[in-house]
């Protein structure tokens, strides 16, 4: 039988930079093409999530928190600091939360649809995971329906704040990066679902934003 073998690439601590030039000069479409500039790297999340992982997992050790990533967006980095978490608190559990208000929109539609399972948070301490809070709304909204379904307490924490655009009472309570206000896309965060899975935050070029927002 043949050997297989796997040839091993150099270790590259952070592609953003690379990617979005070698896209550049690509002939086929790539997602990277669309992207206007790199606001946040790869490298500079992976830091700002390690450091939220050690001030949550004090936070919440001992205190069997559940851990409640805001689809969609918040998965990827939901996913990534579940991982950080140092010591991971005991009995950790994670509940899924559906909430959507933007849709192919850049501005939220002011109505949150929100459903998660009301059984799973009831005298426990809730910590919603988004990738962003924009206007407060989701998060607002998310929070004020845990409290009703009896939760202990409920906290959040962002990859990003973008606070110049909040339209609501609501701060979160552990913010890893604060965003200026421009639309962007990467980390879980779409444009009419694309781009989520940039594992970089950039800002788009404005005619990626109009095409995305036209596409099926
Ligand atoms: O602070 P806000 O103005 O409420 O905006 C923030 C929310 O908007 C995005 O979700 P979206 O509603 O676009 O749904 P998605 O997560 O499925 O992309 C994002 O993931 C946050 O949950």
């Amino acid at each position: 039988m043949a050997q297989a073998t796997i040839s091993v690439a150099p270790a590259v601590t952070d592609k953003s930079e690379q990617l979005c030039a070698a896209a550049a000069s690509a002939a086929t479409y790539s997602i990277h093409d669309d992207v206007g500039e790199v606001l946040f790297t790869k490298q500079q999340m992976a830091e700002k999530v390690v450091e939220m992982g050690k001030l949550l997992g004090k936070t919440y050790e001992g205190k069997a928190p559940v851990l409640m990533p805001i689809l969609k967006g918040g998965f990827i980095f939901a996913a990534d600091l579940i991982r950080a978490l140092d010591p991971c608190p005991e009995d950790l559990v994670v509940e899924f939360v559906s909430a959507r208000s933007y849709g192919a929109r850049t501005e939220t539609s002011g109505t949150v649809q929100v459903s998660f399972d009301a059984e799973a948070v009831a005298g426990r301490h809730c910590l919603m995971v988004d990738d962003l809070c924009d206007s407060g709304l989701t998060l607002l909204t998310v929070r004020d329906q845990l409290l009703a379904a009896g939760a202990a307490s409920v906290a959040s924490v962002v990859l990003l704040d973008k606070r110049a655009r909040r339209k609501v009472s609501y701060d979160p309570d552990f913010v890893c990066l604060d965003c200026p206000n421009q639309w962007v896309a990467g980390m879980g965060m779409d444009t009419n679902q694309r781009y989520r899975s940039m594992d970089y935050v950039a800002v788009l070029k404005p005619e990626a934003i109009q095409k995305a927002m036209h596409s099926a």
